[in-house]
């Protein structure tokens, strides 16, 4: 018998994402059903799927083989899947706007929750809520700055620093770029790393040379190419890595950030131990997949 598969359609910042409800863990997220639904011709269109069920349902289902520290049973958990199909730890935009589900859909009776994710425990804060929009704050945990490394992307090498945010990042902080040529980068060609630093593929950030700000300690603009995705109008995680590099070059460890990207405008608070994210969220709307669809 065919098997009803609702969606609810989202974004942060223009990175978006179908949602999954499946209390019952009965999806089998393969990645040629999760790649068909992100095509932006045949399927959905979205650049990763959030599957929405309790960290204990999909550890019995054996989704996952164990919860990570601060994870309950009862604790939602956003289970990530990038475009291509691929598993990925975290999505700091993608937990925004699971978050907001669950606030909107009356899945949580506080507005401030855990929720969980392969990347650990991230304890979230829904500000204001309606049934489309919403302003939720993220703890991120820490974002561990790693070592110096490069990327070659449209005929050009930048340099940068590996930032671990729970998942990888190379957060390229160039000096003398301004957001116009940040524009003018061609993101869709080839891109080389070096696959030594990063095992298992990584997130690349171009950004901008920090500028002062208003209410925060500096202003940057940043264009993401997302590993499992390609070039995204945002990326949750990637401003984390950005802020924090940001505030390297400004030779300071802690600090707030406001990160420009296609997509508009998140704030990135860093200090020594932890990372915290505020941004929008919006909830488009909600549909079910027809039978004999894939
Ligand atoms: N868009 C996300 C990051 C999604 C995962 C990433 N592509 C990866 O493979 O690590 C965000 O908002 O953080």
């Amino acid at each position: 018998m065919f098997a009803r598969v609702d969606f609810v359609k989202g974004h942060g910042t223009q990175n978006d994402f179908v949602l999954l409800p499946d209390p019952g863990v009965q999806l089998d997220l393969t990645p040629e059903f999760v790649s068909a639904l992100c095509d932006r011709h045949r399927g959905i269109g979205a650049d990763g799927v959030l599957r929405v069920a309790t960290a204990g349902a999909l550890r019995d289902a054996g989704v996952l083989t164990a919860l990570g520290a601060g994870i309950a049973d009862d604790d939602w958990f956003m289970d990530y899947r990038n475009g291509d199909g691929s598993i990925a730890e975290m999505c700091g935009n993608g937990v925004r706007v699971f978050a907001h589900f669950l606030a909107a859909h009356e899945l949580v009776s506080e507005r401030s929750f855990t929720v969980g994710s392969r990347a650990g425990a991230r304890p979230v804060t829904v500000h204001a809520v309606t049934g489309s929009s919403a302003d939720v704050t993220v703890n991120m945990g820490p974002a561990r700055l790693g070592v110096d490394s490069k990327a070659q992307i449209d005929g050009r090498r930048y340099a940068g620093v590996s930032v671990d945010v729970g998942n990888p990042h190379l957060a390229c902080v160039v000096d003398g770029l301004t957001p116009q040529d940040l524009a003018d980068i061609d993101l869709c060609g080839s891109i080389t790393f070096d696959n030594t630093v990063f095992p298992h593929g990584v997130n690349i950030e171009l950004i901008t040379a920090p500028l002062s700000a208003g209410a925060a300690d500096a202003e940057i603009t940043m264009r993401v190419h997302e590993r499992g995705v390609g070039e995204t109008r945002s990326c949750g995680t990637g401003v984390v890595a950005a802020g924090a590099a940001a505030l390297r070059f400004m030779g300071r460890s802690e600090g707030t950030v406001l990160v420009n990207v296609p997509g508009g405008q998140i704030t990135v608070t860093v200090d020594d131990e932890n990372t915290t994210l505020r941004g929008p969220s919006v909830l488009v709307g909600a549909g079910v997949l027809n039978e004999g669809w894939l």
